[in-house]
């Protein structure tokens, strides 16, 4: 039998990872690029650009636990959300899998979200709050792997704030509003989904940097484009699925690949940021998925294993012997 004791911050793990929230949230006021690619679609747009500015300010500024301050979004972009949601609705029904069905009516009537209507961050940091303990903390752009999936081990989902550019509305190369609310919000409201989520951010506490790489695409293949297994057909749970009008069609075509959801798949596959993927794997079912994490988590080379604390909000590490 393993003795398991908490090391009371014990620093002498050779990874560093944030025990708090307090040390989490520089985490994410790093993000990977501060200025648009010059191919941007808003990159020569100077109120896109005062746009990016802005919510550049909130999420540099923000701390933890309190409100996401309020953004205001311009009758195009308005439009740009209205167009890309009243499509999705109408997909949702048949294409999102059951969960996301359950919770998404929810999410619009209790965040107001409609074709004229932009929901806030707050708000919609409220509704999953209410539900799985997930609060969304505006950040900036992309972050690092390491970075961004540090901040779910708290059950804390980094979001952006900023909107596509109303220059192309069914593509962003970068995640945006859309993709957060519409993809990633509705099954942070959902217990198992969370703790899968969670339990994801929890492997890469202290983890290598080989290990991080696996674990995100781990991440990629079921948070952010994974597909499951339901008795009318495959259902898509991945947020780029569910914040794409195309894709979310497009993966239930012939063309691209379908192979069963395993840790030990995902890590193999190389995925392309941009366009359609080629390949989305299968899950049977969340619990499913959560029992194959666990076990792929067990396999991590770390000197210690981590438990989330939620009463003190904070990441125990107990030391193996
Ligand atoms: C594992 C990891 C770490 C940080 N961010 C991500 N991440 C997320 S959550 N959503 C999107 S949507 C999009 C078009 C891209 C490129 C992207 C992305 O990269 C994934
Ligand atoms: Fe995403």
């Amino acid at each position: 039998v393993k003795s398991l004791e908490v090391v009371q911050g014990g620093r002498n793990d050779a990874v560093w990872f944030p025990r708090t929230l307090e040390e989490m949230n520089p985490c994410l006021t790093r993000p990977l690029y501060a200025e648009l690619e010059p191919s941007h679609p808003g990159a020569k747009d100077p109120d896109y650009l005062a746009h990016r500015k802005k919510c550049w300010d909130v999420a540099q500024n923000y701390t933890i636990g309190t409100p996401v301050p309020r953004m205001e979004y311009s009758e195009n972009q308005v439009r740009t959300f209205g167009a890309i949601f009243s499509k999705l609705k109408t997909l949702y029904p048949s294409n999102a899998c059951k969960e996301f069905n359950e919770i998404f009516p929810d999410l619009v009537q209790e965040c107001n979200i409609s074709e004229e209507y932009i929901p806030q961050m707050e708000d919609v940091s409220q509704f999953v709050k209410k539900r799985t303990g997930f609060t969304l903390r505006p950040v900036s752009a992309l972050l690092s792997a390491r970075d961004f999936l540090s901040a779910l081990a708290f059950r804390v989902f980094p979001a952006t704030q900023y909107l596509r550019h109303t220059s192309s509305p069914f593509y962003t190369p970068e995640p945006d509003l859309c993709h957060e609310l519409l993809g990633h919000c509705a099954l942070l409201a959902n217990p198992e989904f969370a703790q899968f989520s969670q339990e994801i951010g929890l492997a890469s506490m202290g983890a290598p940097d080989e290990y991080i790489e696996k674990l995100s695409s781990v991440y990629w293949y079921t948070v952010e484009f994974g597909i499951c297994k339901e008795s009318s057909g495959r259902k898509a749970y991945g947020a780029g699925l569910l914040s794409s009008v195309a894709e979310i069609q497009y993966f239930l075509t012939d063309e691209p690949t379908v192979k069963p959801f395993e840790p030990s798949t995902a890590i193999k596959e190389v995925y392309p940021v941009e366009g359609f993927q080629t390949t989305y794997l299968l899950a049977d079912s969340f619990s499913d998925a959560l029992q194959k994490i666990r076990a792929f988590a067990a396999t991590i080379p770390r000197p210690f294993t981590v438990r989330y604390n939620p009463y003190t909000q904070s990441i125990e590490v107990l030391d193996s012997k």
